[in-house]
Formats: structure tokens, sequence, C-alpha cells
């Protein structure tokens, strides 16, 4: 069912005289098209306004040519199932509607004014503990309701993290997410060392991209990068990652060549610059560990010194973000 189907009613009168309410499925033509806000591998995402309501969204278009050449079809049903799963979270990017026209996919989805963190970090250089703070608290706790909901993002980092104008997160890019079939199963981490006898559970081969998908080189989890899968504590070695890169300015394992970049990962060879604050130091630590299920858990995570005095759930999304400073 296409959750995205009939959204606004139009009064009408059937042939009786009588007045009825007709589902009516939005199209192209009810929205007004601006600028392009981003441009994905086999997307646009333009800023739109809908001509009824004035409200403003970010349409993500989508050629059917080019997925059908690029055979990236199962891409598409991933993510639009993903963002169909995500339904209510403030810190995920919220689809609305779907509709399609005779060559593209239409999806209105949530305007995030603030655009990329990443962007609004390359301003500042770096950032001082209290934002990366109110920042990481807000990527941990869309983390946790994804995993809670079965959803492993498997390409998380400060590209694909949007701010919304209260400078609220609100993660997006979900065509690399992988879909768990049962969401609340306890997921095993694959352990490093016994990767030859890991069993291959029914997720993988259901999800056959598993062996090929491989995040951004600066973000992927050793174990993708060894045994080829990614589990719910993948995403919290990105998470480690995020942390360092707000409070350094670069991420920790970055090196002339993805190939080069993959050796520092699996070797785990990366360093803190001078001054890196201790607690958050400790915290990078605990979750860029290589064997998965020896990294941190959400849990642990929140309850981490760095994250003294951080609430979470509602109250975190009503607090107002505090001025974007850099790290001394
Ligand atoms: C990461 C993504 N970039 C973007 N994706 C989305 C934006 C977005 C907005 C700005 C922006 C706004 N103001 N200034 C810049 C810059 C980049 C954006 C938005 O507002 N709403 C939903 C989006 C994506 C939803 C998608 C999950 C379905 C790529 C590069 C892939 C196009």
């Amino acid at each position: 069912k296409d959750r995205g189907a009939a959204v606004s009613m139009r009064k009408e009168v059937d042939a009786n005289g009588k007045t009825i309410m007709r589902p009516v499925k939005k199209g192209v033509r009810d929205f007004s098209f601006g600028r392009v806000l981003g441009e994905g591998s086999y997307s646009t995402v333009y800023f739109a306004t809908d001509r009824q309501t004035l409200k403003e969204y970010a349409i993500k278009v989508l050629e059917k040519k080019h997925i059908i050449k690029e055979r990236k079809i199962k891409y598409v049903n991933i993510e639009k199932d993903t963002l169909n799963r995500l339904t209510e979270h403030p810190g995920i990017v919220r689809l609305y509607y779907t509709f399609q026209d005779e060559n593209s996919l239409y999806y209105v989805l949530d305007l995030c004014n603030g655009g990329e963190l990443l962007g609004v970090l390359k301003k500042t250089g770096t950032f001082d503990e209290e934002c990366t703070r109110f920042f990481g608290a807000q990527i941990l706790d869309a983390i946790e309701y994804m995993h809670s909901r079965g959803v492993i993002h498997r390409d998380l980092k400060p590209e694909n993290v949007l701010l919304d104008d209260q400078l609220h997160v609100k993660i997006t890019d979900f065509g690399t997410a992988r879909l768990l079939s049962d969401p609340r199963a306890p997921q095993a981490p694959p352990r490093i060392e016994d990767t030859g006898t890991s069993s291959r559970s029914k997720d993988q081969d259901d999800d056959s991209r598993a062996a090929s998908f491989v995040g951004t080189a600066e973000y992927v989890s050793p174990e993708l990068l060894t045994n080829k899968n990614a589990c719910k504590a993948s995403d919290l070695w990105a998470f480690g990652c995020i942390i360092y890169q707000l409070l350094a300015g670069r991420p920790p394992f970055k090196a002339g060549s993805e190939y080069l970049t993959f050796q520092k990962i699996v070797n785990l060879d990366y360093e803190f610059p001078m001054g890196f604050p201790s607690a958050a130091r400790d915290l990078v630590e605990r979750c860029l560990v290589l064997d998965p299920a020896r990294r941190l858990t959400i849990e642990h995570i929140k309850n981490h010194e760095f994250f003294d005095g951080q609430q979470f759930g509602k109250a975190l999304w009503r607090t107002k973000a505090p001025r974007l400073r850099p790290y001394a």
C-alpha cells in the first residue's frame, strides 16, 4: 500500500446530487518547483511549494530511465520502504507522499533549510563540546529510533545529517539502508575473528546487496570491510567517526585513497589532535572498536560522561540549538 496515496480530499457532487469527499492524489501540477537543494547519484532534490497550502517541502525527483539503466530499482524500493517505516521521529526526514509521471518518481519530504551538517561544520571548522553534544545527542536519538524499527542506515556521515531551520537534525539518504525482517530481533553482531564461520542469516540472504554495498570510505566500519555485512553496531562506528569529526574538523580515518583509508580503519590507525577533550576522547575510543560486539551500545553512549546532563527523548527535540562555536 502506497502510504503516499490519497492525501487531500476534494468535495464533489455525485450522480444523485449527494456531496461526497473524493480522495485526490497530488501530482506535479500541485507544486511549484524552486531551486535545486542537493544532487544525489540517482536523484535531485528541489525546493518546492504546495500551490494549494503554500507549505514548503523538499521534493526528491528520480528519473525512471536512469534508475532502470543503472539497475537501482532495489535501492529506490529500499529507500521508500525505509522512509515509510520511519514515520514519526523528529530526527528523521519525513516522507509525506509520493507520485510519479511518465518520466520520474517524486518524493515529497521535509524541507531541511539548514542544509547539511557538513556544510555548517565547514563554516566554523570545528564545533565546541556543547555543539557537539547537541548534534551528537540528536543523531544518537535518531539512530536509536531507526534501530528500534529494524533499520540499519549503513552510510551515516555529516553529509546525510541535515538540519531544519531550528538547527535540529534530520537524518536522510536511506537508499543504502538495511531493513531487518524482524525489527525486534536482537541482532547478534558478527564476530570479527570467526568470520569464516559466520552463518549467513536470513536477512543477509534477502539483502543480496549486503555483499556488494560499502558506505562512504571514511565512515565504513571494519566489519563491513572484513566480512561484508553491517550490523546495528556499524551505525555506532559511524557515530564515533562523526563525534570525532565535529570536534577535530576532520574524520579520524582519512588517507590519500579509499584503499589507504580502508587500511587505516581495519588497523584502527588514527590519533587524536592535541587538546581533544578527554570525555569525548573516551567516548570515541569506545565506539571505534574493531569488534562490533565490544562497541558501546546506544544505552551506554547515552550514559557516557560526555553526555552528562544531556536530555534525550522528547525534551531533546525542544531544546534550542546552542550558538555555533568552534572548538578552541
Ligand atoms: C543528502 C541529499 N541532500 C539533501 N537532501 C534533502 C534535503 C536537502 C536540503 C539542502 C538544503 C536546504 N537548504 N539549503 C540546502 C541540501 C541538501 C539536501 C532536504 O531539504 N530534504 C530532504 C532531502 C533528502 C531526502 C531523501 C531521503 C529521501 C542528497 C545530496 C542525496 C540530495
